[in-house]
């Protein structure tokens, strides 16, 4: 069985490293410099970052330079998202040489650029799926953006190459990732599926790696890393025991 791949994530908000709860803006927690971060990750082993620009993702700004600065910094692969919904953000994104780009908003609001995108750039494009129920939702996680299923099988039908699925009522809580919404997802799709959201413990990452031979390729840890819930040697050893 292959390893569950990790991507500590790093979600930049006004120049600093922040987890959310629920994705609500004005519920940061801030965590210093976001290359710290990321450097910190990459030194204890990470072969991924989860790289967002949240302000570019809620519409107040953007990072962009601080995370070109990021990406071009790291050794490891990063997939980068907030904010990508057009040809000039997404050139902006491609360029900083981030292994894919993790589209959102653009694939609810504007199908046709997203079906144009995914056929050119093919597995450099990655949709994320980020879901209330099953609805849904955009802009900075604000918006409702239609059926999961339905969109997930419009996204297949033009060779969307991988989903990020985050269940936001879990995001940011120590909760525990949605398994059933996952198990869900992996039965609608052959693609591979990065979870998103809850995970707090190393349990939690043992119980996704029992999700890889359905469909679940890689988790996505926050804040349970910068609440020192685990270390990601720790996480590394512990996915890697499966
Ligand atoms: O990651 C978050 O905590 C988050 C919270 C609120 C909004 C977005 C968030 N993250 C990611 O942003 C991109 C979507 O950006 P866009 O819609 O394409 O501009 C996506 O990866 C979300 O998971």
């Amino acid at each position: 069985m292959s390893t569950l791949e990790l991507l500590p994530a790093v979600d930049v908000r006004d120049g600093q490293a922040v987890r959310l709860v629920h994705g609500e803006s004005g519920s940061e927690t801030s965590y210093g410099s976001p290359l710290e971060a990321a450097l910190a990750w990459q030194r204890a082993g990470a072969e991924w970052l989860h790289l967002v620009d949240l302000d570019a993702a809620f519409g107040t700004g953007d990072n962009r330079d601080l995370v070109r600065q990021v990406t071009e910094a790291m050794d490891i692969k990063v997939e980068l998202s907030g904010g990508i919904r057009d040809d000039a953000s997404l050139a902006a994104a491609l360029a900083t040489g981030c292994t894919r780009v993790n589209l959102g908003t653009a694939a609810l609001e504007t199908p046709e650029w997203v079906a144009k995108v995914i056929a050119e750039f093919g597995d450099k494009i990655a949709v994320g799926l980020d879901v209330r129920g099953t609805t849904l939702r955009g802009r900075g996680w604000t918006r409702d953006g239609g059926d999961l299923y339905e969109t997930l099988a419009r996204l297949d039908s033009e060779g969307c190459a991988r989903y990020v699925v985050t269940d936001i009522a879990k995001d940011g809580t120590l909760q525990g990732p949605n398994l059933e919404l996952l198990k869900n997802v992996c039965a609608a799709t052959d693609k591979p599926v990065v979870a998103s959201g809850g995970v707090s413990s190393l349990d939690d990452l043992r119980a996704l790696s029992g999700l890889v031979p359905l469909g679940v390729e890689g988790a996505i840890v926050g804040k349970a890393l910068y609440a020192k819930a685990f270390t990601l040697e720790e996480a590394i050893a512990a996915v890697a025991a499966v």
